[in-house]
């Protein structure tokens, strides 16, 4: 694309790609100097132009100008990045039907669910913390919510490749530092609001107010759809102008479901819509995922499906990897993987798991927290493990540079009655967990889902996975078969 494209009074020079990072500019790219938590775009200007860069959007006054590149100075370089993002790229997300989901927890799991059932309809893609994936591709993504270039980048690929529409994880961090800005969103989705990310956004008003911005920012045709039962969700009622459809259980919704069955494995329930009652069988388990069935449901009959031709599909809902993730290998005890890492997920899944374990059995919890991410839910992840569990099992839970054992004595600061012991080795715990599992036992593997990586001093270092850990663990050690590694 030519720079007068995009910008006046500039001289017709060919841009090849766009860049906010001046190790990664390659020639002919477009820079972005952007004012960052640590550091300041601008003082990379010189690597940028020397690494081939032929235009830089600036804000503040450049001490170094190498010669070689057009300056453009502006007064928001964010603003500006979005803007040119999804222009460079063809504007992709007017081109497909735009999903955005927001919340504390839920987020992958609705918009996996709308992208399966979406797909029995028309090609879907998705982009947020599990993968970006759209027809064959399938790429292991850096964050939930990405930049606006690859956002932009790849929905634009999505275009190309078929995809009608898009299921976006919208993290309060992507609204927080303006990565959604130009997202053209016909719908907008709120799970729910509870205790994560204090370490980031300082308090929890600070939080949501990241979330709202979502609904501020919907286009006044676009629909937010809003979990009534959520004390949040009237608030965002309250401040957004487009079209509100709400969904629930306790309060009264233009999508509630009724007469609720849960089973370990799947859930029935009669959903009420216009007055009329639809016999809904699904193989999605727990409360919560009746709600984030629910929020997927009312997204999509409100766009591009009608109720009847969703609803068949919602009994073969595909696993949503490392969430609520089922292990069987034969094993005569239950064994869940679950990506549960904010008080909120903890609590739900525990309760399910003591939902699904007789009287007179156990449960054991295998989880460790966080190093250097929001401590301040570590004691109360302890109490809650103290409430639902009869056996805890701590250890390491992407530490970075923090000694996992200091972890663990500030998530035991919660525990009062329940007997807990500390495994520094994460598969060692999975083990010892499975290893001392009788009949009718539940064991909960909670916090890294499905990620096959595990943040230490370094950075990310190779894990094995908790599902997979899990199964090797079944097979070898508790069937003492001769399991090949996982
Ligand atoms: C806290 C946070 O979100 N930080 C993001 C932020 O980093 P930053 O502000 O520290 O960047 P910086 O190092 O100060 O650099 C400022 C600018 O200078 C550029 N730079 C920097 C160094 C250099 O040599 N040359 C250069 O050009 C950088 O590319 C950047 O454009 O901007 C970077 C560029 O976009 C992001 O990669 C980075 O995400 C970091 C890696 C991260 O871990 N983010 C997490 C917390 C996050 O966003 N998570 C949410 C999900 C949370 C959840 O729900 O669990 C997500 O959406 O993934
Ligand atoms: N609607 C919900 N309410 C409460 N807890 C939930 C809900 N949905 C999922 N969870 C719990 O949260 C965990 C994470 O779910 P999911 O990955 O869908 O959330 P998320 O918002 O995408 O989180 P992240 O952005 O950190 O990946 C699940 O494994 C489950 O324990």
């Amino acid at each position: 694309m030519k720079l007068n494209e995009l910008f006046n009074n500039v001289p017709a020079i060919e841009i090849s790609g766009l860049a906010i990072d001046s190790r990664k500019v390659q020639k002919g790219d477009m820079y972005f100097c952007l004012e960052g938590l640590v550091n300041d775009g601008h003082s990379f200007v010189a690597q940028a132009v020397s690494n081939g860069a032929l235009c830089i959007i600036h804000s503040k006054e450049l001490a170094d100008m190498p010669q070689g590149a057009v300056y453009i100075r502006v007064q928001d370089v964010n603003a500006v990045l979005n803007e040119v993002a999804s222009r460079f790229y063809g504007h992709p997300s007017r081109h497909l039907r735009m999903y955005g989901v927001t919340g504390t927890n839920g987020k992958s799991t609705v918009t996996n669910i709308i992208r399966d059932l979406y797909s029995h309809h028309a090609p879907c893609g998705y982009i947020g913390t599990i993968a970006i994936t759209y027809g064959d591709v399938k790429k292991a993504p850096d964050l939930t919510t990405p930049d606006p270039i690859i956002i932009h980048s790849t929905l634009a690929a999505m275009v190309s490749d078929g995809m009608k529409a898009c299921a976006l994880e919208v993290s309060s961090h992507g609204l927080e530092l303006g990565r959604v800005e130009s997202v053209d969103f016909d719908v907008a989705i709120f799970t729910n609001l509870t205790h994560d990310h204090l370490d980031f956004h300082g308090t929890l008003e600070r939080y949501f107010a990241a979330k709202l911005k979502l609904f501020t920012q919907l286009k006044p045709e676009g629909i937010a759809v809003i979990n009534a039962d959520d004390p949040y969700g009237q608030k965002i009622i309250d401040q957004c102008r487009s079209r509100v459809v709400t969904y629930g259980i306790e309060q009264d919704a233009d999508y509630r479901a009724d007469n609720i069955h849960i089973d370990v494995d799947g859930s029935r329930f009669t959903l009420i819509h216009e007055g009329k009652e639809y016999a809904v069988s699904t193989n999605l388990a727990a409360l919560y995922n009746i709600y984030n069935l629910l929020a997927a449901i009312a997204a999509l009959a409100e766009t591009d499906m009608a109720l009847e031709d969703i609803l068949p599909w919602v009994s073969s809902i595909q696993q949503i990897e490392g969430r609520m993730e089922r292990i069987q290998e034969g094993q005569p005890f239950n064994v869940i993987v679950d990506f549960a890492h904010t008080p909120d997920g903890m609590e739900k899944i525990m309760q399910y798991g003591r939902m699904i374990t007789k009287e007179g059995h156990k449960i054991t919890a295998v989880f460790g927290s966080a190093g250097k991410r929001d401590t301040k839910k570590r004691p109360i992840f302890g109490e809650l493990a103290d409430r639902y569990c009869d056996r805890i099992i701590l250890t390491e839970d992407d530490p970075r540079d923090e000694d996992p054992h200091v972890i663990a004595d500030e998530i035991r600061t919660g525990i009062r009655h329940t007997k807990s012991i500390f495994i520094a080795d994460r598969y060692d715990a999975i083990r010892q967990a499975i290893e001392s599992a009788d009949e009718g036992d539940t064991v909960l593997i909670l916090g890294k889902g499905d990620e096959i990586f595990m943040y230490r001093e370094n950075g990310r270092a190779p894990w094995k996975g908790d599902h997979l850990v899990a199964r090797e663990c079944i097979r070898r050690y508790y069937f003492q078969e001769n399991a090949d590694e996982a």
